[in-house]
């Protein structure tokens, strides 16, 4: 009792702090913020402590229906239209924020919400503080509260080979409403999806969000759920939520209430079970197909975006678990004032029911645009009754498919309708620049929108969506007559279907959008600092890379090949006729090692390609920190096995020291990471993996081919090639180490050294060794070159992946 005491105290403290304009607004908020205080626990006390406010009327249950009905109804409670507002008493707002606590305490015990528990937390804290400071903290839970978005498209086109996939498709969604794009397959759903969240351009039309173009500047208040789930098939789905978490969410955010925010979308999503299974891939089987849906759900959720777009979410999903999702969606959009935009192929009746509008295409057109609930009077207007036992959603898809008449009358009742205003004079006005006749046409649609929303009859269904629109209207500081009008009124499909056509009235060109108080910066800049970023993808990389560069297969080629190597070269004794066997190991073990690394690495960014790519145009992280990431996380997987070849076999060969073996390491390992990065660069050039296999092998092969250690007939105007080789470089050094600090090589009978023939010494001196193969440059010259290689390659790669490969729209 003393906490919903309380929490109805700090809900009227708060209204009366606020300006009277915005109040609205802020007492959807407070009341929705009031709610998230009070516990599913309390939420019992709460619904008692109903029957007690309660106790002049009957019982707890009716007086919380009868607070929703309050809450709902608001705005038909103060004025429904310019002829009968007078008639009707406003609740004073003391009295409907109590009452709608009470009402919404009851049904937030009852259906699932999802919350965003920072905000909880700063609540909780703020109800804990002496009174100065709870107010110090209400202003800046204010100044934290999210701005939303209202969504307009009009008169889209999308034209591929002069075949149009979207024509002239429009609409408008609000904040807190849930627009459903339905359509048979390859209708255009996932095409204006595309165009929506700023991933494909379009050939003509707009996309406006509260009314300013949809720029670059908005894509991190975009959430895009793509219909193909792209993740990293090694990392397990916690671990996958885990990263977006510690990518997407502020910095200022702690990393427990970070923890505590996955833990709830996971549980929302009904994952915690499946948490530690791999996403796995078509050889190893990991989460089921509606497990990654969810997930991918999970990952845009996470980040609390203002405006979600979804691919086909249900498809895949069991119809309990389709709803349940829906349910999860449609109570997010409404507390946290959201805009949604999911396209659906065939949803239930239940699910149907459940979305505030509907855009149904089919081959591009817009066959129908408008609320839900007014589908049936539509159709019946065309002349078509949507028989009561059928499923709506069904009925509608098979008339569109199946008779041409019909859908030909859809066609033309949907462009009579909303398409009207886009001939209209004031739109197409020449001497008006493009933007003011953007600007008029928005003005147009929205305030038409509500215009005739002013003059329709009241309709039971749309009371909650009334409501939000309400919230909406007043959040964004429009002008107050209007919005006063507007809250009352109803959208029915007839009005939305034929009067987008009439012109706006004067009065509501004063209709403002407000982005709320978030600036520029934060809009524009990154979730999170660089070291952040590079920490944390450092060790998704670690994580995701190890099992393939690391493999059971790997480990067992690399050791069988250091043992063969060891047993073919055993113990070679150090004299001149076995000096060739000597270079043979050293070559073979440097070009097996730039091998392995080079085609290694031609396969890493492929098969990430994706994921970086839908992060990148999120806005997630910068690329540079990636690629720092990318190179330190791997550094220690691809010196793993090269240090572990020559353990093995270098010791079985013969090694002299240990100083010899660790100078002989370093050199191994720098090749192997010289040659990474020229994989890296032919990896990130080659979109087509067959090709940059190709271009690898000829690379390393030609070099080793002029390098003359096959054939010593190598065209004069060709010798130069093998200066292109890292090999000659990385053999020479091998070399220079294991001649001069090695065991020196005693001189054979007969010896083909000059300097042994003359008897003048009873070993080969190291340079003779080096001369005899053409290779003259000294230890530093060798090692600066290839540290130029490693340098070149990899800023190469980056620049490619930065100019060449950066996320393109379509
Ligand atoms: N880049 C493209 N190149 C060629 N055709 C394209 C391209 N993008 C879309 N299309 C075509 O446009 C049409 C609409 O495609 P879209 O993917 O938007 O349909 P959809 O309604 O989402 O289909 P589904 O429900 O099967 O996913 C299809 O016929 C498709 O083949």
């Amino acid at each position: 009792m003393n906490l919903l005491a309380q929490s109805m105290d700090n809900a009227t403290d708060e209204m009366e702090q606020l300006p009277l304009v915005a109040s609205r607004r802020n007492l959807a908020k407070i009341v929705a913020d009031c709610r998230l205080q009070i516990e599913p626990t309390v939420a019992a006390a709460a619904a008692a402590s109903t029957a007690a406010a309660s106790a002049a009327t009957t019982t707890t249950e009716t007086a919380a229906v009868a607070a929703s009905s309050n809450c709902n109804s608001t705005s038909s409670a103060s004025s429904t239209s310019s002829s009968s507002t007078t008639s009707m008493d406003l609740p004073s707002t003391d009295n409907l924020a109590k009452t709608c606590i009470l009402a919404d305490a009851k049904s937030a015990a009852q259906a699932p919400s999802l919350t965003f528990p920072f905000i909880n937390a700063a609540k909780q804290q703020q109800q804990q503080l002496p009174t100065a400071q709870q107010q110090q903290v209400q202003q800046q839970l204010q100044q934290q509260q999210q701005p939303t978005i209202q969504l307009t498209f009009q008169n889209l086109n999308v034209l591929h080979n002069d075949r149009k996939i979207l024509s002239d498709v429009s609409g408008l969604v609000s904040p807190g409403e849930v627009l459903a794009i339905m359509g048979p397959s390859g209708s255009g759903k996932t095409t204006l999806l595309d165009c929506l969240s700023g991933q494909r351009h379009f050939d003509s039309g707009s996309v406006y969000l509260n009314r300013e173009p949809l720029s670059k500047r908005w894509r991190r208040k975009i959430g895009y759920v793509l219909q193909e789930e792209i993740f990293f098939t090694q990392l397990t789905l916690r671990e996958t939520v885990m990263y977006t978490a510690m990518l997407r969410l502020p910095e200022k955010m702690a990393r427990v209430e970070k923890l505590r925010l996955v833990d709830h979308i996971l549980e929302m999503l009904e994952l915690t079970c499946c948490q530690q299974t791999k996403f796995g891939d078509y050889l190893n089987r990991g989460l089921s197909g509606g497990e990654k849906k969810r997930a991918n759900i999970a990952c845009e959720l996470l980040t609390n975006p203002l405006l979600m777009l979804l691919d086909e979410p249900t498809s895949g999903l069991d119809s309990h678990s389709a709803i349940s999702l829906m349910k999860v969606l449609k109570r997010y959009a409404q507390l946290e004032q959201k805009t949604i935009v999911i396209s659906v192929h065939q949803p239930s009746s239940q699910m149907f029911h459940m979305f505030d509008k509907l855009l149904l295409l089919h081959q591009g057109r817009t066959a129908y645009f408008g609320e839900v609930n007014n589908i049936y009077r539509h159709f019946e207007s065309i002349g078509v009754t949507i028989k009561a036992h059928y499923n709506p959603a069904d009925f509608v898809l098979e008339q569109l498919k199946s008779h041409p008449d019909i859908r030909e009358k859809l066609f033309i009742a949907a462009r009579e309708s909303h398409g009207n205003y886009l001939n209209r004079n004031c739109i197409s006005n020449p001497d008006k620049s493009k933007q003011q006749q953007d600007t008029i046409l928005i003005n147009d649609i929205i305030n038409n929108y509500y215009n005739q929303r002013h003059h329709q009859p009241h309709d039971l269904h749309r009371n909650h969506h009334n409501h939000n629109h309400h919230q909406y209207h007043t959040a964004n500081g429009g002008c107050e007559a209007d919005e006063e009008a507007a809250q009352h009124l109803v959208w029915s499909g007839a009005d939305s279907q034929s009067n987008f056509s009439s012109c706006a009235s004067s009065d509501c060109q004063s209709y403002r959008v407000g982005k709320g108080s978030v600036n520029d910066d934060d809009w524009l800049s990154y979730p999170t600092r660089f070291y952040t970023q590079f920490s944390v993808l450092s060790s998704r990389n670690f994580k995701e890379a190890k099992p393939r560069m690391l493999s059971k297969l790997n480990w067992f080629q690399t050791i069988g090949l250091a043992l063969m190597a060891g047993a073919i070269w055993f113990q070679l004794p150090r004299t001149e006729e076995f000096l060739h066997d000597l270079q043979g190991w050293m070559f073979f073990s440097q070009t097996y090692w730039m091998l392995f690394a080079l085609f290694g690495a031609l396969n890493s960014f492929p098969s990430e390609r994706e994921v970086i790519s839908k992060e990148r145009r999120s806005g997630a992280y910068r690329l540079s920190a990636y690629y720092l990431a990318k190179m330190c996380a791997e550094l220690p997987l691809v010196i793993t096995l090269p240090t572990v070849y020559l353990m093995i076999s270098y010791p079985m060969l013969g090694c002299s020291s240990l100083k010899l073996f660790f100078l002989m390491l370093i050199f191994l390992l720098l090749n192997t990471i010289v040659a990474q990065s020229v994989g890296f660069f032919i990896g990130a050039c080659c979109m087509d993996m067959n090709v940059s296999i190709t271009l690898s092998a000829l690379y390393t092969l030609a070099t080793q081919l002029f390098g003359g250690y096959l054939s010593s007939r190598i065209p004069e105007g060709l010798s130069w090639i093998r200066y292109t080789s890292m090999i000659h470089y990385a053999y020479q050094n091998m070399q220079i180490l294991e001649f001069r600090e090695g065991p020196a090589i005693s001189c054979g009978s007969p010896s083909s050294y000059e300097i042994c023939k003359q008897q003048t010494t009873e070993f080969i001196p190291y340079e003779e060794i080096l001369k005899a193969q053409n290779s003259t440059s000294p230890l530093w010259l060798n090692t600066l070159i290839l540290m130029m290689f490693f340098l070149v390659f990899r800023g190469l790669g980056y620049a490619v992946l930065r100019y060449l490969r950066c996320p393109q729209k379509s």
